[in-house]
């Protein structure tokens, strides 16, 4: 029984202890899941704590990006706005109070915005709050009347301050404080409406608007001020009548340049309206960003302004200046129809156009020395060289008077610029009538060539030519004569030719396009052009300086009462009442007229070449072509059958030299006669040189007075083959031409022996070039007073009394001729009909 139990013990506590056991392992395995869990746990835990920062980070990140991005664009799209608001109100119309000051406009350049306060920006400073109103919009204003009223003085102080004076004109209906209200602005002269007064003056401004549409439809460009008209009222009670003329003008005014201000009176809702809410301080233009807005400008500053604008509103607006006078864009027009530029503005500002073309086509300025005449040639000529390039204009510029006034468009040794459209000009042309005749020569042929292809292209004037001939070049030409009364003085064979040359420039230069303008400050040179009725009719554009006479109607007294540095430009030939009054603006200033021809000169084509200038007081220089160069000719070249000898510088447009052909025939030699030795020896030198250039041909020299001994001496130095002879050389068989060159040969040459050179000579090619110091000289040097001159067949006076040639001369009492330095008369008996007069070229340059 005891063992019994003692076992049933022992395996309960044997169960016992396995149970145990397994309660132990899985009490462990318990605790070691419980570890694992905790740990897991903890490294998820870990992991979110990670997680949450690195989300914290980027976020941060990426709000910064943002921040940094929307700063940027901000501050880029407030850059936009600043610049945009800089170019869209400048100066007065922008600027504030405490820098304000009233801004002149650039001539042609359109009204812009004008500020009435700021926007503020996040981080950005503020951009200006700009709202339209001249030529873009009526403005209606909501709010406290305290508040409306400083912006509304605000807006008009800046438009009138940004425009010019009288450019605006200002009505103001104000019934509650009969125009109290603006009152600071009364000086510039506005219209205040009386509370009876709104119907007739909105009535009145509708016929206005009419009146603008009818001149604008018309197609001419509105002149008229801009009409701005403030209605300040409290309550909105107009009349239905009234209201519908309201809404008309709200409709229409903008185009007309008529703009209501209206505070109290609702405007009809129009594209042109802009509201303005001053409560809630925004308007139409910034939509929601709210405006700070801009202070009344200080009364003090309004009053001044007024007064100082009335005050210049009374002087009238200053005189366009030069720059004025050029068009936007350079060369943008066609002369095909005519030319039309402005040469000063008038009054009221506004530019005055002159027209050259079929009418009128040619124009005569008048005024006395110092009225302005060079002035206003210079000032034209700046309008039409802007406008019309060298394919469309032409100019030939001459000016009589003693000086250089051309000499600006030409190159000089300060400034390489020319005027492109410049062809030729003459300077100091006092002394040389001849050159004004070769300039109207020169243009007579033009006219006859332009005819001819007018003829053939079946054209009857200059813009029928062009459109059948595009690929000719006809552009219009410009021939200018300052002091042109010095080309017709005198009763000579220059002036009967100048006007038959004139007037038939005159009659037909219309159709082909070639124009004249003279000017004179001589009242006889004007009268003498009205002995001449067939050329002075046709100068139907007449500009009159101050105080100029004869240059208007005989009833045209307007030139008489005109002040200073104005003209009268009149196109119906002086008559009054076709007067218009111009400014004429300073274009003397030599820098400001070097920048505009550097400008113009930049431009120039390829192939635009330098105009010819004529200087009357520079003396030529033997060209190198008339000099020999180069290996001596052998006697074996040929030689020409009259070779010419070369003896000075054609007074004409192409300057070119003087010719006398030595052919085998009788009288073909040469006498030089005069006392000016140094010219005496110039004309047989540039001679001598000239033919040794032409091919061989032997020279013999003989220089009988000691003052020509050192020209002679190094002419014989520059021959190819030349002897040095102290008395006249005997008729020898040359095959070569042989020339004796003889300076001052009146003082001792052998006779016979001479006029055997002088008649036998030419036959055999053997020329005499000599110099005798007068005719009589001459006379003697041949045998007295009997003797016959025939041997000399050409001859070249320098300081000879034209009486004095006569027996050198076909017909009787000589040649008229007055002599003056460094200018010869040249007579060729088998080429001239009358001689002509030439200058002699500079062979060395030791004696100048
Ligand atoms: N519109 C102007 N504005 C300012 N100065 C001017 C104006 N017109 C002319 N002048 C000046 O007046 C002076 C005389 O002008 P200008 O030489 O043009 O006169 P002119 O009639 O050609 O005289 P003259 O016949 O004696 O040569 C010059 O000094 C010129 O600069």
């Amino acid at each position: 029984m005891g063992s019994h139990r003692n076992a049933l013990v022992a395996a309960v506590r044997q169960e016992l202890a396995v149970a145990r056991g397994a309660a132990r392992a899985v009490l462990a395995a318990a605790e070691t899941a419980r570890g694992e869990a905790q740990q897991r746990r903890r490294l998820v835990r870990d992991a979110y704590a990670t997680c949450l920062n690195q989300l914290a980070e980027a976020r941060d990140t990426a709000r910064r990006d943002i921040q940094r991005r929307f700063q940027y664009e901000t501050a880029k799209l407030a850059g936009n706005v600043r610049r945009l608001a800089a170019l869209s109100a400048t100066g007065a119309a922008a600027a504030p109070w405490r820098l304000w000051s009233p801004s002149e406009p650039e001539r042609g350049v359109r009204p812009g915005l004008l500020r009435i306060g700021t926007i503020a920006l996040d981080d950005a400073s503020p951009v200006p709050a700009l709202v339209p109103l001249l030529d873009a919009a009526h403005l209606d204003l909501d709010g406290p009347a305290a508040v409306t009223d400083g912006i509304i003085t605000g807006l008009l102080l800046r438009a009138l301050g940004s425009t010019r004076p009288g450019d605006v004109q200002l009505t103001v209906y104000d019934p509650e404080h009969l125009g109290g209200t603006l009152a600071a602005f009364a000086p510039l002269g506005i219209g205040f409406v009386g509370p009876g007064g709104l119907g007739a003056m909105l009535d009145e401004t509708v016929e206005h608007i009419c009146r603008m549409n009818e001149t604008v439809l018309a197609g001419s460009s509105r002149s008229e001020p801009w009409r701005v008209i403030v209605l300040l009222a409290d309550v909105d009670d107009l009349t239905p009548g009234q209201r519908a003329q309201l809404d008309r003008i709200t409709r229409t005014g903008v185009a007309c340049g008529v703009h209501l201000v209206a505070r109290g009176v609702r405007l009809t809702d129009h594209q042109t309206v802009v509201r303005i809410d001053a409560g809630s301080r925004r308007c139409d233009v910034t939509g929601d960003l709210e405006i700070s807005l801009d202070p009344p400008p200080p009364a003090d500053r309004v009053v001044a302004f007024c007064k100082a604008t009335a005050e210049r509103m009374r002087a009238g607006p200053p005189p366009a200046q030069l720059a004025d006078l050029s068009p936007a864009t350079f060369w943008a027009e066609s002369s095909a129809h005519g030319l039309i530029a402005p040469i000063g503005d008038s009054t009221d500002g506004s530019l005055i156009d002159v027209p050259l073309g079929d009418d009128p086509p040619h124009a005569l300025i008048g005024g006395p020395s110092g009225s302005g005449k060079t002035n206003l040639i210079y000032a034209w000529l700046a309008a039409l060289a802007t406008r019309y390039g060298p394919s469309e204009l032409a100019l030939y510029l001459l000016d009589f008077k003693e000086g250089v006034s051309f000499a600006r468009f030409v190159p000089g040794p300060r400034d390489p610029s020319w005027l492109p459209q410049v062809r030729l000009a003459g300077i100091n042309v006092n002394g040389d009538r001849e050159f004004g005749l070769a300039m109207l020569r020169h243009l007579g042929e033009e006219l006859r060539t332009r005819a001819q292809a007018a003829k053939r292209h079946d054209a009857s004037k200059l813009a029928e030519l062009r459109a059948e001939d595009p690929a000719g070049a006809w552009p219009r030409i410009v021939a200018v004569i300052d002091e042109f009364q010095v080309l017709l003085g005198g009763r000579d064979a220059v002036a009967d030719e100048a006007v038959t040359l004139l007037e038939d420039l005159a009659r037909r230069g219309r159709s082909q396009g070639i124009h004249l303008i003279l000017a004179s400050q001589d009242v006889s040179g004007i009268e003498a052009l009205w002995g001449r009725s067939g050329l002075v009719g046709q100068f139907t554009l007449r500009i009159a300086l101050p105080k100029a006479r004869r240059i208007l109607a005989d009833n045209n007294l307007a030139a008489a009462v005109i002040p200073r540095h104005h003209a009268v430009v009149n196109t119906e030939s002086g008559t009054a009442g076709a007067n218009l009054v111009v400014r004429l603006p300073d274009a003397g200033d030599r820098l400001v007229w070097r920048t505009l021809q550097r400008r113009l000169w930049r431009l120039r084509p390829d192939g635009c070449d330098e105009p010819r200038l004529f200087d009357g007081d520079a003396v030529p220089v033997l060209p190198a072509t008339c000099r020999p160069a180069g290996a001596i000719p052998d006697a074996s070249a040929p030689v020409g059958s009259s070779p010419g000898a070369v003896l000075g510088e054609r007074i004409d447009v192409a300057a070119r030299p003087a010719r006398l052909r030595l052919g085998r025939m009788p009288g073909r030699n040469l006498a030089v006669l005069g006392t000016r030795t140094d010219e005496a020896c110039d004309v047989l030198a540039a001679a001598a040189l000239s033919l040794a250039a032409q091919g061989p041909a032997h020279f013999s020299v003989v220089c009988l007075d000691r003052d020509a001994g050192g020209a002679a001496a190094r002419l014989i130095a520059e021959l190819p083959s030349a002897d040095w002879y102290d008395e006249l050389p005997d008729l020898a068989e040359l095959d070569i031409p042989h020339y004796v060159l003889g300076y001052a040969l009146d003082a001792g040459a052998d006779q016979g022996a001479l006029r055997r050179l002088l008649t036998d000579g030419p036959e055999q090619r053997t020329h005499v070039l000599g110099w005798w110091r007068s005719v009589s000289r001459l006379r003697d040097s041949l045998g007295g007073p009997a003797s016959r001159l025939d041997p000399i067949g050409a001859w070249v006076a320098l300081d000879v009394q034209g009486a004095d040639l006569a027996p050198l001369y076909p017909q009787p009492g000589g040649p008229a001729w007055y002599p003056r330095t460094r200018r010869a008369l040249f007579f060729d008996r088998s080429v001239h009909r009358t001689p002509e007069v030439i200058i002699p070229y500079e062979v060395n340059s030791d004696h100048t």
